[in-house]
């Protein structure tokens, strides 16, 4: 399905509400509301928006982890019924099996979908090289860094080519110094992995600096329940390395990006008052 600019659309998102139930009293309450976009295909798709706006709900949501209460939520023109293995989920704690060596971790998804062949292997070799783990690839998790061990997370996720990459703050447990690298390497790994170049990707994060560095384009919901404020794209030009977050253009739109969400939060009124 391709919308009006021609490219195809991957994820349509159309008047969608995504909400809890409360097991006492029964009652519903929404996390997010007339949520109503279009994601193309090779998109980098930042979200941000105020503590508990329903960001992390609607990735859930689209990982097929949690039902859509309204509207309808679709990739490659079919309804999301459940998890499956066209998305691959990175969170802020590494979840990797401690048991499993760096190249093994990484090779996980690959064996569980029994695609652990000659091409397979090729595979996780060029994600060690692709991600900076060269040498590394039989140490145990407990023998890696914070960095490190997102990079295998990242690498796993990267591994079985997912249409779909969903991000939930991955970077959000690191220091400030290894977070910016971090930074920098998932553009690299994103414009670089053959298989997987501009991969389709939804970046959720409290760091609007993060999000214009890393988007094509930062998607701003409202206070709790979440809706879409405004879609902003960001026409910095690839590839991006830290140099560009010096340059003007960043600056203006991390500046009219932070006004905005700090508007959502409520916070702009009481700096301003
Ligand atoms: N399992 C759950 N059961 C009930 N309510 C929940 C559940 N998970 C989240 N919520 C509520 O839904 C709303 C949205 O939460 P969510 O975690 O999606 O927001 P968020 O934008 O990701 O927050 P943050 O930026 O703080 O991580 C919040 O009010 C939260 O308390």
């Amino acid at each position: 399905m391709d919308d009006a600019t021609g490219r195809p659309v991957k994820l349509d998102v159309s008047d969608v509400c995504i909400g809890y139930r409360d097991r006492r009293s029964g009652s519903f309450f929404a996390a997010v509301q007339d949520l109503g976009f279009q994601i193309h295909e090779n998109e980098f798709i930042a979200i941000v928006g105020p503590s508990g706006c329903g960001k992390t709900t609607f990735l859930s949501a689209v990982a097929g982890l949690l039902p859509i209460a309204h509207g309808t939520l679709e990739l490659n023109g079919a309804p999301i019924t459940g998890p499956a293995e066209d998305r691959s989920l990175v969170f802020q704690q590494a979840s990797l099996f401690p048991w499993r060596t760096v190249a093994a971790n990484i090779a996980y998804g690959l064996e569980a979908q029994r695609r652990l062949d000659a091409a397979g292997r090729q595979r996780v070799a060029d994600l060690i090289e692709l991600v900076g783990l060269a040498g590394k690839e039989g140490k145990y998790p407990r023998e890696l860094s914070g960095g490190m061990s997102q990079r295998v997370n990242l690498a796993r996720a990267l591994a079985t080519d997912p249409d779909l990459l969903l991000l939930d703050e991955p970077f959000a447990a690191l220091d400030a110094q290894t977070r910016e690298v971090m930074q920098e390497e998932l553009t690299r790994i994103w414009q670089a992995d053959e298989a997987g170049a501009g991969k389709t990707a939804l970046f959720i994060t409290h760091d609007v600096p993060e999000a214009v560095f890393l988007a094509d384009r930062v998607l701003v919901f409202s206070a709790s329940p979440g809706r879409l404020v405004e879609s902003v794209p960001i026409d910095l030009p690839r590839p991006r390395n830290r140099d560009v977050k010096r340059s003007p253009e960043f600056m203006d739109q991390t500046e009219y990006l932070l006004d905005l969400v700090m508007r959502q939060s409520g916070l702009r009124q009481e700096v301003e008052s």
